[in-house]
């Protein structure tokens, strides 16, 4: 029996789970708010306080760190790459120590993994990180030759639910044609045409519909008028669309619990700033089917805001009913597609990929 330990380190969580074999026999998922996060300037900054509450965790349920065959955590922003599973090494934990790729609660998955997995003299591993890479030609032109198009999105989840909703229908996820949402801290909208995320919003850098605690697409030169005002420095106008950006702007909190709460009792502003959300979540997905030409089996609601039956899933069906049949994954399959992907790997099924091998060989691609 193979004993994993799983640690996925979100934008507003972290979420915690132990597996025996395929069977998860221990979860929990603990909430930052942003007044927590915002003590730290930048994302390693947090490294203690996130691995204090895995050790939190490991104590109060009565598991040692040598109890473990290999920690899987989820994989941050590194160069693209093809979706699977990598052991972690050297090259990757730099890469994500420097931050070199930017900054999100991913990169700490990684390499909370790999010091925890030292200590015991086990292998650690990520598993489809947010850097995934499979946008079509097409979907890689921005309007600038400059500034390409980016697939930073949430890979691992996305992947999943997408092959649980091509079993829903009958088919292959290499057969299917889904737009999957993930709303999180983050938000992205996938065009999962025949088994690749063919078009994707970035997530992470204003790109896509506002988040709980992002900005998402702005107007542009509003946007430069900003940042050249002199007024604010290059890390305050960041902060403001990652992080402060989304409903810790307009509400001041990264909560949609506490939003909904505040609208159930009558807050207008409330309303309109989620409602607001709800429509450019809606208007992505519009958009993301007409990338598809309409050919869509299904759109798939996925990840924390997916719980919200009451607001944000019944205004969004409201919305889009009309392109597919839409299927609802609450919080959605991030932990177990973590497990999975080791258990393949210390079963022999598939062999681990070695980060910077499959860097270059995607590289080599691209500049073809
Ligand atoms: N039961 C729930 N009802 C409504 N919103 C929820 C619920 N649970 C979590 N959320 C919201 O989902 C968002 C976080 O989603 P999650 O997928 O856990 O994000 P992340 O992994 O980025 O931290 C937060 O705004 C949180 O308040
Ligand atoms: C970096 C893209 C994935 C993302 O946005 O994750 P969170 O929802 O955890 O912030």
């Amino acid at each position: 029996m193979y004993r994993i330990l799983v640690i996925n380190p979100g934008s507003t969580s972290t979420k915690l789970a132990i597996f025996e074999n395929e069977d998860m026999i221990l979860s929990e998922t603990l909430r930052h708010s942003s007044d927590e996060l915002s003590r730290y300037d930048t994302i390693f900054d947090q490294y203690e306080f996130r691995k204090g509450v895995i050790v939190d965790f490991l104590e109060k349920s009565g598991y040692s760190i040598h109890d473990f065959s290999a920690i899987v955590g989820r994989g941050g922003l590194l160069s693209p790459i093809p979706g699977g599973t990598y052991e972690v090494n050297t090259s990757m934990i730099d890469e994500l120590k420097q931050a070199k790729y930017g900054e999100h609660a991913s990169n700490l998955g990684a390499v909370l993994a790999y010091e925890l997995a030292r200590i015991a003299g086990i292998k650690s591993y990520i598993v489809d990180p947010v850097v995934v890479d499979e946008l079509a030609e097409i979907a890689r032109l921005s309007g600038h030759p400059e500034l390409p198009r980016k697939s930073i999105f949430h890979a691992l989840n996305q992947k999943a639910v997408a092959r649980r909703a091509a079993a829903e229908l009958g088919k292959n996820y290499e057969d299917a044609n889904l737009i999957v949402v993930h709303m999180g801290g983050g938000i992205s909208v996938g065009a999962h045409v025949k088994g690749k995320v063919v078009d994707v919003n970035n997530a992470l850098d204003g790109d896509g519909p506002f988040t709980p605690e992002r900005s998402g697409t702005l107007p542009l030169t509003q946007l430069i008028d900003l940042c050249f005002s002199g007024k604010y420095s290059k890390e305050w106008v960041m902060r403001r669309i990652k992080g402060n950006g989304g409903l810790v702007a307009y509400l001041g909190t990264n909560s949609a619990i506490e939003v909904q709460k505040r609208i159930s009792e009558g807050d207008k502003k409330a309303e309109i700033v989620y409602r607001a959300m709800s429509y450019q979540i809606a208007k992505w997905i519009g958009k993301t089917a007409a990338a598809m030409r309409g050919d869509v089996d299904a759109i798939v609601l996925t990840g924390g805001l997916a719980y919200d039956e009451r607001y944000m899933i019944s205004w969004l069906k409201e919305y889009v009913s009309f392109i597919a049949p839409v299927f609802v994954y609450p919080g959605g399959d991030e932990e177990k597609a973590l497990a999975l992907g080791v258990l393949r790997v210390l079963r022999g099924q598939e062999k681990a990929k070695i980060y910077s091998k499959e860097a270059e060989k995607w590289q080599k691609i691209m500049s073809l």
